[in-house]
């Protein structure tokens, strides 16, 4: 990604936030303190290199402006929609060339006109606000300013001719597979080979909507079974059962379930608790039996800091990345008892967080102690071993699978490993 001086840092993060990821990913160590925050942060600025190559490198002179948004968008391959666009060039009209940058730091206002180009104004000032607009690529504008910022603006602003990174379109092959695929990053997929579900198992996947783990776990287990495909909310489940029908999944059973509570029952029959089973009744809350399941998969929400291409992961405090594990927990703790002694958890995240990682993966043996055995993944690829900064023990760390962006250009930041239950 573009960098326009030597001191450039993309701030993406808060800044106590990269210091924390900095130091326990041991980045500092090897790279030194701002080189390690910069590899970080540019790894993250970039998609994964299998599904991309680096094409543009000239920019047009003139500039629009899109937000955090639309500029996530571009790099994974978007056109510009006109509600994304903060500000235009002066002298730009329907058909202009132009470039994309985007302001990752929200300070444009919408419908600014500039007089400068954004690289005349960095010259003038090396310290200005500008340095934090990324270039994500060039193209041709499709309206006039005045259509671009009248209220409730619909369709494409600009058509993206030469984005900064060319990504191949899934568009095409959809169209044509509509109903035989559902598209995933390759750390995504290594997660239901360890699971490793077999045909006619009691499987759980407690967090599973929008449904790749759980459509590839149902092909793996051909389609026979059972497999409960949970989510919080009961829109996402909503699409879970379109996608079962749409991929012919019979196996797949999209259920509502808080996962944090999911063998939580009302167990007497005062009149609070039949107004509360009611309640869940409508809300279709369901309840799992303990003991219960073959193999539970928990893919748990996170921060997603691991996602690339990010142009700013500015909401997270060093707190909510705590009360992300903490929430975490839960739905593990949930899992361990709805598992069968025998019984396989997997558990996997989408964040390069050590607290919802390698913490996580202590607390669980910590907790369970001698109930639970942390497994050898029978699936290694594009992963490196867990933290030594957090996980001093090599034969914890050694089972553990740490997708790192910094090191490995191919693959998201993820996290996965996979536990037997021994006994309740
Ligand atoms: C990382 S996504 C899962 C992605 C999914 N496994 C896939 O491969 O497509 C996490 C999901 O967990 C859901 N979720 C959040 N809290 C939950 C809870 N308490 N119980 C169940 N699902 C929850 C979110 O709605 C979100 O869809």
């Amino acid at each position: 990604m573009q960098q326009r001086n030597s001191s450039f840092t993309v701030e993406i993060f808060q800044q106590e936030v990269l210091d924390y990821l900095s130091e326990s990913l041991m980045l500092k160590e090897k790279h030194g303190s701002e080189e390690s925050k910069n590899l970080l942060v540019n790894s993250l600025l970039r998609p994964p290199s299998i599904s991309t190559i680096r094409v543009n490198t000239y920019h047009y002179k003139k500039d629009i402006v899109v937000d955090r948004k639309c500029g996530e968008a571009v790099l994974r391959g978007a056109d510009v929609f006109a509600p994304g666009i903060l500000g235009i060039s002066k002298n730009c009209h329907s058909g202009s060339e132009i470039a994309i940058l985007c302001d990752i730091s929200s300070q444009t206002k919408k419908g600014f006109r500039f007089e400068k180009t954004i690289e005349e104004m960095i010259q003038i000032d090396e310290n200005t606000k500008y340095q934090n607009f990324i270039y994500v690529g060039n193209g041709i504008l499709k309206m006039d300013r005045t259509s671009i910022f009248q209220a409730n603006v619909k369709g494409i602003g600009l058509e993206v001719t030469q984005p900064f990174y060319e990504t191949c379109s899934l568009n095409e092959i959809s169209q044509t597979y509509y109903n035989e695929f559902f598209a995933q990053n390759i750390c995504s997929m290594v997660v239901a080979h360890l699971l490793d579900p077999k045909k006619g198992e009691k499987i759980l996947d407690m967090c599973a909507c929008p449904g790749g783990k759980t459509t590839h776990i149902s092909n793996l287990m051909e389609n026979e079974g059972e497999l409960i495909c949970c989510d919080r909310q009961k829109g996402k489940v909503d699409l879970l059962k379109k996608l079962s029908e749409k991929l012919g999944y019979s196996v797949m059973k999209p259920t509502v379930l808080d996962g944090t509570k999911a063998t939580r029952r009302v167990n007497t029959d005062s009149s609070e608790n039949q107004k509360s089973k009611k309640r869940k009744t409508n809300e279709e809350q369901v309840f799992l039996e303990e003991n219960y399941f073959d193999r539970v998969l928990v893919d748990a929400p996170c921060s997603g800091l691991g996602q690339r291409p990010t142009l700013s992961f500015k909401e997270f405090s060093l707190d909510s990345l705590k009360k992300t594990a903490e929430y975490q927990r839960k739905i593990l703790a949930e899992a361990f008892k709805v598992l069968k002694p025998g019984g396989i958890l997997v558990f996997s995240t989408c964040t390069i967080s050590p607290m919802e990682n390698e913490e996580n993966v202590l607390w669980m043996l910590e907790n369970f102690h001698s109930k639970i055995e942390l497994l050898t993944p029978n699936m290694t690829a594009f992963a490196s071993e867990g933290l030594s900064s957090i996980i001093s023990d090599s034969s914890i760390r050694s089972k553990v699978l740490r997708f790192d962006p910094v090191t490995t250009p191919e693959t998201i930041g993820f996290f996965a490993c996979k536990f037997k239950k021994l006994s309740n």
